[in-house]
């Protein structure tokens, strides 16, 4: 029986903005809940060789969240992460030069959706990263339907960034659930009216204003503070 009930797409205004942490923060919300949930981090670039195997920073983290989760403990690094390229590039880039395929159906043929209460999706980059020389991430997220979470990262400049994303993934005729404000270069000027613009102009709700952690390395405790600031009720 599926007993799937929300996919998500966590998509940023670019690279470097959070979406992992936001993504962390949200299966540990979301765990706390006593719900199952799955993180993918279907494409990483930047990646060392561990034991054999390419580990990527992110589809580490986000492997060692969902090992939490009731009946995930003994998922493997590719489960979450099926395709990692060892330079920190753009993934196209990276892929033609390992001599992989990066399309639409490749994702399709590696990823099938497991079957978790909540799927979280962890996007590279911003919205309209290539996969190849004609398509994007953003049509095979078009193509599963699945909803999207956008996370701004604030600073000046992030309301045009925000805008053309949201305008984007409506365009599409996806569903934004939410977005999350998330203060990742510290802090901003007349950042109040940054956000105040942002939730007039987003119909979708704010989900959490998320400030600058002052931790180097983010560690559990920052995620816990961070999950507290999330609004999940439109989750559950
Ligand atoms: N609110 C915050 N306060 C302080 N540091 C943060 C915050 N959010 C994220 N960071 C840090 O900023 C860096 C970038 O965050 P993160 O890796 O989550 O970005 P990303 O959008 O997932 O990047 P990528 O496109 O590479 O996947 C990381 O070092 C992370 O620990
Ligand atoms: C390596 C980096 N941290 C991300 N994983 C990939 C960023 C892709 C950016 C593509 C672009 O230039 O828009
Ligand atoms: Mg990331």
């Amino acid at each position: 029986m599926d007993n799937m009930k929300e996919k998500i797409f966590i998509a940023g205004t670019d690279t470097e903005v959070g979406k992992t942490f936001i993504t962390q923060s949200l299966i540990n919300a979301i765990l706390h809940c006593d719900k199952q949930v799955f993180g993918l981090k279907p494409i990483a670039s930047g990646a060392e060789l561990i034991e054999g195997q390419w580990v990527n920073e992110d589809g580490q983290k986000i492997l060692d969240l969902t090992r939490r989760s009731p009946g995930f403990a003994q998922i493997s690094y590719k489960e979450v992460n099926p395709l990692t390229f060892e330079p920190a590039i753009a993934p196209h880039i990276a892929a033609q030069e390992a001599g992989v395929e990066l399309s639409i159906s490749e994702l399709n043929r590696l990823i099938q959706f497991p079957q978790s209460e909540y799927l979280l999706i962890e996007g590279a980059g911003g919205w309209l990263t290539p996969l190849n020389d004609t398509e994007t991430y953003a049509d095979w997220v078009e193509q599963k339907g699945v909803d999207v979470i956008l996370v701004v990262g604030m600073k000046l400049g992030c309301l045009n960034h925000a805008m053309l994303t949201v305008r984007d993934i409506e365009r599409r005729g996806l569903k934004l659930r939410g977005w999350v404000a998330n203060f990742v270069y510290g802090e901003m000027n007349r950042s109040e009216q940054n956000l105040d613009w942002l939730t007039k102009n987003i119909s979708a709700p704010c989900l959490g204003v998320i400030p600058f952690q002052e931790s180097s390395d983010l560690q559990d405790a920052d995620i816990d503070t961070a999950s507290g600031l999330l609004n999940l009720q439109i989750l559950l």
